[in-house]
């Protein structure tokens, strides 16, 4: 008989994995301890914007006409316990508040509650991204706590997926990763990912430590890529080189690569920032810190970024002071084709020119909902060309394919000065400098 699934916490990772799931031919049951994101979901509808996930989930849903039926969603405990041979956690691990730390108060609460109701022989498999360490400690509270009848196990398998290609991420992954103790779960997880590993997708079978550490190592790498070449930014500006082309140059260094060296406001999101810091402080904890200091400065040359981009919008109103001037924010999602504020380069910059007295007036294709919600007293418009009415400089923070598009000659008959400053070096700076604009980007010289 096909393993039945069941999928706790349906968030960005969670409502994608269980849709998936059902797209690989299995039963699905997802829980949520939120019953409003478990009745959209429960009638197809997402409560985030992931492309392509509201499709997959209407395809599967079950009461949706046409559907397979394949996926359901619950709120019960009970019900997801009865249901599942194989039960991946996916709840989140944000930073806690005022430390480094991971906050895993969300995970314990879901194998606290999930443990007592297995009533079947269960592979519990955690896929939040957690400090190394959390498998055995969570291995040997499943133990304590699952019914004997229940046989559970657990097993990790870190997730990959990036936001805005979460559903091809996760049914095509680049690698699967399963941390496990036993044949059984290994079996179990092969089973689960037979699909993928058909197209080719390499299995990497390992203990939980490495599990773990694979997963923030990886984090870790990226993000040490985006500061490497935003510190590369920092020294073109001084020196007036071109960091577009310097990424571009040494990226045709099959060893260096192209992927991951755009530099500008740097990396934000519910994943990097948090993770590294995380990372630091596990390390610390385990008395390995020294080899992780270098984090610390992936993170503070990205945290420089935000404020660099302050400094050169202060510097496009005139020099002292934000009061009085408007100041056009496009873009407020930490990346482009999501609406996910968490962590927001983007938000974050209009939120420190807001607090300096600026008239900052944002837009943004998807995430206005959520930006309104993290940041209530900005300025919001529903359209780019109304974000710019008026501006004495206008800073493209997201870079949105609708932002790469617009017409400058359009947008300059709206704002009072053209002045336009790309913190993702993405807008055609020859467009903009035609159209009248005076156009600014980082680590790119000023001509
Ligand atoms: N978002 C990503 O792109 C991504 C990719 C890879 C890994 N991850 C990791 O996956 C985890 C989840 O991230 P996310 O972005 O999906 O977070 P999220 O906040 O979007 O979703 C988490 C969900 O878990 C639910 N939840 C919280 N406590 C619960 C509990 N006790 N029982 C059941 N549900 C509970 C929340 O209501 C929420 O819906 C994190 O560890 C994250 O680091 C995320
Ligand atoms: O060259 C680059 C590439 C990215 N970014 C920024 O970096 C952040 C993160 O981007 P990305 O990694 O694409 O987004 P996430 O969806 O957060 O995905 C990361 O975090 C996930 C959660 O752990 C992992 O699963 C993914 O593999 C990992 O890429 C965003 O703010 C981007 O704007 C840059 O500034 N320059």
């Amino acid at each position: 008989m096909a393993l039945r699934i069941t999928v706790i916490g349906t968030g960005y990772l969670g409502a994608t994995h269980a849709a998936a799931m059902a797209e690989l031919g299995f039963e699905v049951l997802g829980l949520d301890v939120v019953p409003e994101k478990i009745e959209l979901l429960s009638t197809g509808r997402v409560p985030m914007y992931e492309p392509g996930l509201e499709d997959l989930l209407r395809k599967h849903v079950d009461g949706i006409e046409g559907s397979t039926g394949r996926l359901r969603f619950t709120t019960s405990w009970e019900e997801v316990g009865d249901f599942g041979d194989v039960h991946f956690v996916c709840v989140n691990t944000p930073q806690k508040h005022g430390e480094y730390a991971c906050d895993m108060s969300y995970v314990d609460s879901a194998f606290e509650s999930l443990a007592p109701h297995l009533t079947r022989p269960a592979l519990v498999v955690g896929k939040s991204t957690v400090p190394v360490g959390s498998a055995a400690r969570l291995a040997a509270r499943l133990a304590e706590l699952a019914p004997v009848g229940a046989d559970a196990e657990l097993a990790w398998n870190p997730e990959f997926l990036r936001e805005g290609f979460a559903v091809s991420d996760t049914l095509h992954p680049d690698r699967i990763v399963v941390g496990v103790e036993s044949e059984r779960a290994e079996k179990l997880l092969r089973e689960v990912y037979a699909g993928p590993l058909a197209e080719g997708s390499p299995f990497v079978v390992t203990d939980f430590p490495t599990a773990e550490l694979v997963k923030t190592s990886a984090n870790s790498f990226l993000a040490t890529k985006i500061s490497f070449i935003n510190a590369m930014a920092e020294v073109c500006e001084a020196a007036d080189g071109d960091v577009v082309k310097l990424a571009e140059a040494i990226g045709h260094d099959d060893r260096i690569g192209k992927k991951f060296l755009r530099a500008g406001i740097g990396f934000g999101g519910g994943c990097l920032p948090k993770d590294i810091r995380a990372f630091m402080a596990r390390a610390g904890e385990l008395g390995a810190d020294q080899a992780l200091t270098f984090l610390r400065e992936v993170d503070s040359i990205n945290m420089r970024r935000r404020g660099h981009m302050v400094e050169l919008a202060r510097e496009a109103v005139g020099g002292d002071s934000f009061l009085g001037k408007r100041v056009g924010v496009l873009g407020a999602a930490f990346k482009p084709d999501s609406d996910d504020v968490r962590d927001s380069p983007a938000l974050n910059v209009a939120g420190q020119i807001h607090l300096q007295g600026g008239q900052v007036t944002v837009f943004d294709p998807k995430g206005m909902d959520n930006a309104r919600r993290l940041f209530p007293t900005l300025g919001y418009a529903d359209s780019a060309l109304e974000a710019v009415r008026g501006a004495d400089v206008v800073l493209h923070l997201t870079e949105w394919r609708e932002f790469r598009e617009l017409d400058p000659a359009e947008l300059g008959g709206a704002v009072s000065r053209r002045i336009i400053l790309d913190g993702r070096n993405a807008l055609d700076s020859a467009v903009w400098r035609e159209a009248g604009w005076t156009y600014r980007a980082m680590g790119r010289p000023k001509a």
